[in-house]
């Protein structure tokens, strides 16, 4: 039973303001001064959790992800390093809202017997967070309630989203069959070198790569990570720019994945030679994207949906070569946000199949543990590759019949280390697009070559109420408001190879319109029509 006093009072210390919180598809995130009792609750909820999993660990990340710097968040990490379990979505909603000190302790006790958590059973925490100025006093938030709860913690400070979600499948794998890797920032470090170094044996790079760190944790996390890497002859020459991370003014400010994505440009702040590659994290380095300025000065962006290609590609052709082809299921899972060339590209050309799910990272991530080989990203930079069980346990016992099976098979075998299982990872994405590139040989004007973008126009319509809107069929299609779907085709339907839709945001207040077709003024004139009739909705 935990001490009633002692939650009460130390809840009483973190007043909640009056506003209605929600754990969304980020956890919770906005202006990081309304965050205090958010935060406390959270560390309450990250209590049961660990409980009712009879003490396996869990993490808190401390993140605004691409945010502005003035915002800050709060997101579980469950055992194996996934995204909090869905259903415990709405018991974070829930403590965050209570309306009293008590009201909350009434709840924490009532989830405790709903959900038959043993209140005796040890508690386990880990923490990290970004470098955000408003991190440290969220942590002491955080461990006043884990304290009042009796949970074990350890704070690791400050670290990548990712790097937190591999400690904790470390930490809970440890010992077992799936054991995943040193418990420690350096076990990261050392795991994604060694087997960078054992994916690209002889091959060699083409020139090297620009990686703008949007001023956030990347930055002093890839600087570590190269001093693992090695920088021999043949080593990868990364020059990594926007690593600022002493001035948390310039966190995400004009640079970043997310200013690339949206922009369609590169930061002004990262100079490169044409055909250089270039790459931008985002503000907790979970997202990544590539992009290039051609000969003529044009700019090329090579986003999600590229990388999935890319690694459906190398991941197929290894797969084939090592004589395995007939024993792993590949699949590709995309959102509807996936640019439909991308999506061609994927079931007519390499013949792999493809999966849309609904916005959100988890919801790739799940439909992607479907297959041996399971490639997933949103197009904004967010993925990874998984690998099932059957796909490792296959991949090391396989007695190759050539040295070019061999050969394949070491490749398959390393990369089943190098790309993060848990979570997508922009550091450990980044060295996997550079083994691609090395061993296929290819520019990124190659790269772009394997497929044309249609033209597409994303825009935010904002709207009196967004939950009126509801999407089904991977939130391709709108069943409310009646009526309003039929005219979003109808509008469609006047555009060669139109396609639209318009799903409320997780994430902000407003509704995106996603338009695609033949030609750039046709993907505007789409976007435009149906934003008016979700605006006229
Ligand atoms: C079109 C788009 O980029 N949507 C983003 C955005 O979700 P919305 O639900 O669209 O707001 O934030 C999510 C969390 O970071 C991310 O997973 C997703 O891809
Ligand atoms: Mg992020």
């Amino acid at each position: 039973m935990a001490n009633k006093e002692k939650v009460i009072a130390a809840s009483a210390k973190h007043p909640r303001p009056d506003r209605i919180f929600s754990y969304g598809t980020a956890g919770f995130r906005m202006k990081a001064n309304l965050l205090d009792s958010v935060v406390f609750r959270v560390g309450l909820l990250a209590a049961l959790r660990s409980r009712k999993l009879n003490g396996q660990t869990i993490g808190v990340m401390i993140t605004a992800s691409h945010n502005p710097p003035e915002d800050n968040g709060v997101k579980l990490v469950d055992p194996m390093g996934e995204m909090l379990d869905q259903s415990w979505e709405t018991y974070a909603t829930s403590l965050a809202n209570a309306t009293s000190d008590e009201a909350l302790f009434t709840l924490y006790e009532k989830l405790t017997s709903d959900l038959k958590i043993n209140s005796e059973a040890p508690a386990r925490v880990i923490v990290a967070r970004d470098t955000r100025t408003s991190g440290p006093t969220l942590v002491a938030s955080l461990v006043e309630a884990l304290t009042a709860t009796g949970v074990e913690l350890t704070d690791y400070k400050i670290l990548t989203t990712p790097q937190l979600h591999y400690l904790v499948r470390c930490i809970n794998t440890k010992g077992t069959q799936y054991e995943y890797g040193e418990v420690s920032e350096k076990g990261y470090y050392e795991k994604l070198a060694s087997a960078f170094k054992k994916a690209m044996r002889s091959k060699k790079f083409d020139g090297g790569v620009v990686v703008d760190c949007a001023n956030g944790v990347g930055g002093p996390k890839l600087n570590e990570l190269i001093k693992y890497l090695g920088r021999g002859e043949d080593g990868l020459a990364i020059k990594v720019v926007n690593d600022d991370v002493l001035n948390p003014d310039a966190l995400n400010v004009q640079c970043g994945a997310d200013f690339v994505k949206t922009n369609q440009r590169a930061p002004p702040s990262v100079k490169a030679a044409p055909l250089e590659r270039c790459a931008s994290l985002d503000g907790d380095a979970d997202r990544i994207v590539y992009y290039f300025t051609d000969k003529s000065g044009q700019f090329h962006l090579l986003d999600g949906d590229r990388i999935a290609t890319l690694a459906a590609s190398f991941l197929a052709d290894l797969a084939r070569q090592s004589g395995l082809s007939g024993k792993l299921s590949i699949g590709v899972v995309q959102t509807a946000y996936a640019n439909g060339s991308s999506t061609q590209y994927v079931t007519e050309h390499l013949k792999v199949p493809v999966v849309c799910t609904n916005t959100g990272v988890k919801h790739l991530h799940h439909a992607a543990t479907r297959f041996d080989i399971g490639v997933y990203f949103e197009a904004n930079g967010h993925g990874t590759v998984l690998f099932s069980p059957q796909a490792i346990k296959h991949i090391s016992q396989h007695e190759p019949s050539s040295p070019a099976q061999a050969d394949a098979l070491e490749t398959l075998h390393s990369l089943t280390d190098l790309i993060n299982q848990a979570v997508g990872d922009a550091l450990s994405d980044l060295l996997l697009v550079e083994v691609i590139l090395a061993h296929k040989g290819w520019s990124p004007e190659n790269w772009l070559a394997t497929y044309k973008d249609l033209p597409n126009r994303l825009v935010r319509v904002e709207v009196k109420d967004r939950h009126i809107f509801k999407a089904y069929d991977a939130e391709r299609k709108l069943e409310s408001p009646v009526g309003v779907q039929s005219l979003i085709d109808e509008a469609v339907g006047k555009f060669s190879k139109g396609r639209s839709f318009a799903r409320a945001s997780g994430t902000e207040d407003a509704v995106r319109v996603y338009a695609e077709a033949g030609s750039r003024g046709e993907a505007e004139d789409l976007a435009g029509k149906v934003a008016s009739i979700v605006r006229g909705a």
